[in-house]
């Protein structure tokens, strides 16, 4: 993820890439006009109690007061619910927890984890680190080598293949990017299907997108962003669904999994043209393309639910760090137009791990034949 200079919206490198044909102001009294979207769109929610706090504030509100000046509603314009998902994450790894020890108790089997790290990026080294942290927490045990950066395809291979014969392991994870001098599509291609928790085996992939086929893993991100859907009630089945961004990992598979519930799906990427009007159409948007700030709030059509997958980093000198992570959406506008949006951090990050977790029990669970 390449950092970039600026950390507020109206600076942002992509908005000069894609210019903008609408002000934000615009937006905003845009959707004072349509003031009834939000609980329309959203039906009630299915989430648990603990996380219902957490839920949509407008879903109780009467009828809208008569609106106040343009000007002086900007200060008070209702923000969109803030779709938590570090609680729920933590929700889910307490649940995951509990599962581990019965399992425990029950077979003695203990789920876990390989992760395999090629090369000294400071973020891949970070997000390992977390991982392993996670499943020390949950009661996972984590299996780590770490590679350097000239090794050669044939070492990853190897650990792979006694990875896929062990059977203390019940995932297998190759950390991405490796390095250029290694075929993916060779690295990925020889985890075993059975124990490929990240959802990328071609397999996988493929079962995803078929009808009445079921893949053995889904990819972990757009996993949680679904999973951060249904917790917080968002119906998808008829909605319109926006994608903005088709890599492998997320963009493409998050697309299936919309449509696989029904949603109309279209997917944006950097040669659609008009990307912000086929973004305005869509009753839910997912934003994954790496480019801080991208989406902007007339980009987003008033009541949408949006998920930011972004996670860039920007300079920032007050931080100790030295940088602050920010999303593809410009969380400032578009909090004003969305019904409900996800923060960065704390926002689809934490779900990521916590479905690789979920996925690595899933799988110590379908090995072990324990239900
Ligand atoms: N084979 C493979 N599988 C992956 O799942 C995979 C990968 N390679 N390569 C890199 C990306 C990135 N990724 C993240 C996971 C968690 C956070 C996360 O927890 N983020 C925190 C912030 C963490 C921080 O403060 O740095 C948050 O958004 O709140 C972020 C990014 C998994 N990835």
């Amino acid at each position: 993820m390449a950092s970039t200079l600026f950390g507020d919206c109206s600076t942002s490198s992509a908005a000069r890439l894609l210019p903008l044909h609408r002000h934000t102001t615009i937006s905003l009294l845009f959707r004072r006009l349509l003031p009834q979207s939000l609980p329309r769109q959203l039906g009630p929610s299915r989430t648990p109690t603990s996380l219902r706090a957490l839920s949509f504030p407008y879903s109780t509100s009467s009828s809208p007061s008569p609106a106040p000046p343009a000007v002086a509603s900007l200060a008070g314009e209702a923000s969109a619910t803030v779709i938590d998902g570090k609680a729920v994450a933590k929700k889910i790894r307490d649940e995951i927890s509990a599962e581990i020890l019965g399992m425990k108790e029950a077979t003695g089997v203990v789920p876990g984890l390989a992760v395999i790290l090629v090369g000294d990026r400071a973020e891949s080294a970070t997000y390992v680190r977390n991982k392993k942290k996670a499943c020390g927490h949950v009661g996972i045990n984590s299996f780590e080598v770490h590679l350097p950066a000239n090794s050669s395809e044939e070492e990853v291979l190897k650990y792979i293949s006694e990875f896929n014969a062990d059977p203390n392991v019940h995932g297998i994870l190759v950390q991405l990017p490796l390095p250029s001098h290694m075929n993916e599509q060779n690295v990925l291609n020889a985890v075993s299907m059975e124990k490929d928790v990240d959802g990328f085996h071609p397999l996988n992939i493929g079962q995803l997108a078929m009808r009445d086929r079921e893949p053995l893993f889904v990819p972990c991100t757009p996993k949680g962003c679904m999973e951060l859907l249904h917790r917080y009630g968002v119906n998808i089945k008829g909605k319109r669904a926006v994608v903005i961004g088709r890599s492998n990992i997320v963009g493409m598979p998050a697309a299936l999994l919309l449509q696989r519930e029904d949603a109309t799906i279209s997917i944006v990427h950097s040669r659609t043209s008009s990307p912000e009007e086929i973004t305005r159409q869509a009753d839910i948007v997912i934003a994954a393309v790496g480019q801080a700030n991208m989406l902007r709030g007339n980009w987003i059509k008033p009541g949408a639910v949006v998920i930011d997958v972004g996670i860039n980093r920007v300079e920032d000198p007050t931080s100790p760090r030295g940088y602050k992570l920010v999303g593809d959406v410009c969380y400032e506008e578009v909090c004003k137009v969305a019904s409900a949006i996800t923060p960065v951090p704390g926002g689809v990050g934490p779900m990521t791990i916590a479905m690789l977790l979920s996925n690595t029990l899933a799988s110590a669970k379908r090995i072990h034949n324990f239900h």
